[in-house]
């Protein structure tokens, strides 16, 4: 198993303050399963997704990726876990703004030892000829893209996206899922996506829906459509 997650939780604050935000969260995903974690607001996706990605830690319970238990790394190995395994993606994109959409994209790489090959990502995100423009020059969806390319170029095991089209209109918000479908597709990464659009759910492997910090469902979807088939 790719990745195996078993009785997680975590709480924010003490006392009488004290939320018990994920109360004993266990499921799996297979290497390469794009997986959408659906759940409405204040159910725990982003803690969830944040504790994966070693940006939070829980209180108990483990999370193995590839045979190694990261749940329980200390702040070093945590930042080379980070470094080598995983990329993120967020609903803001989060790019730097006086760099151009290579040297974006370019941070990511440095931060690999095996990247992909920066002319044929371009290509594949479709920003070949907005390489030297900087983000506010830039569309929503290009910016999104820009973000994919920079988590996607150290060719991560896992990729984290938070919302990734949160901010984008519906044929955008297609576009980005269709280049979220195609790098799944052509480099194998293992997908997460957490969303509020329940439409995202039929393109993916796997559907999880959280409610008030347990999973409510876990869904293998057998029947998947492809990211442009999809209607919301
Ligand atoms: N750092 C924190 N300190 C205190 N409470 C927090 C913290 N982070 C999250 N929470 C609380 O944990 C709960 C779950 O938040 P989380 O962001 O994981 O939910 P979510 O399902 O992603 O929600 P949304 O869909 O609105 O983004 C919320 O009640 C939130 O207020």
């Amino acid at each position: 198993m790719f990745l195996s997650i078993k009785d997680l939780k975590k709480s924010f604050g003490e006392d009488e303050y004290k939320t018990e935000v994920l109360k004993g969260i266990d499921f799996e995903i297979e290497k390469g399963e794009i997986c959408v974690l659906l759940g409405p607001s204040g159910s725990g996706k982003s803690t969830l997704l944040n504790i994966i990605g070693g940006i939070d830690q829980p209180d108990s319970g483990t999370i193995t990726i590839q045979g190694k238990t990261i749940s329980t790394l200390k702040e070093k190995d945590l930042t080379n876990y980070r470094r080598n395994h995983l990329g993120y993606v967020f609903q803001m994109y989060n790019l730097i703004s006086h760099l151009n959409v290579e040297q974006n994209i370019d941070v990511g790489k440095y931060l690999s030892k095996n990247p992909l090959n920066k002319e044929e990502l371009l290509q594949t995100l479709g920003l070949k000829e907005h390489r030297y423009k900087q983000p506010n020059q830039l569309s929503g969806g290009q910016q999104q893209r820009t973000s994919i390319g920079r988590a996607i170029i150290k060719n991560p095991d896992l990729l984290l996206c938070d919302e990734p089209t949160g901010a984008l209109d519906y044929h955008t918000s297609k576009d980005i899922l269709q280049l979220i479908e195609d790098v799944n597709k052509k480099y194998g990464n293992t997908i997460i996506i957490v969303t509020h659009n329940d439409a995202i759910k039929d393109m993916a492997d796997r559907v999880i829906y959280l409610h008030d910090g347990r999973i409510r469902e876990n869904i293998k979807n057998t029947h998947k459509i492809p990211a442009k088939d999809l209607n919301w």
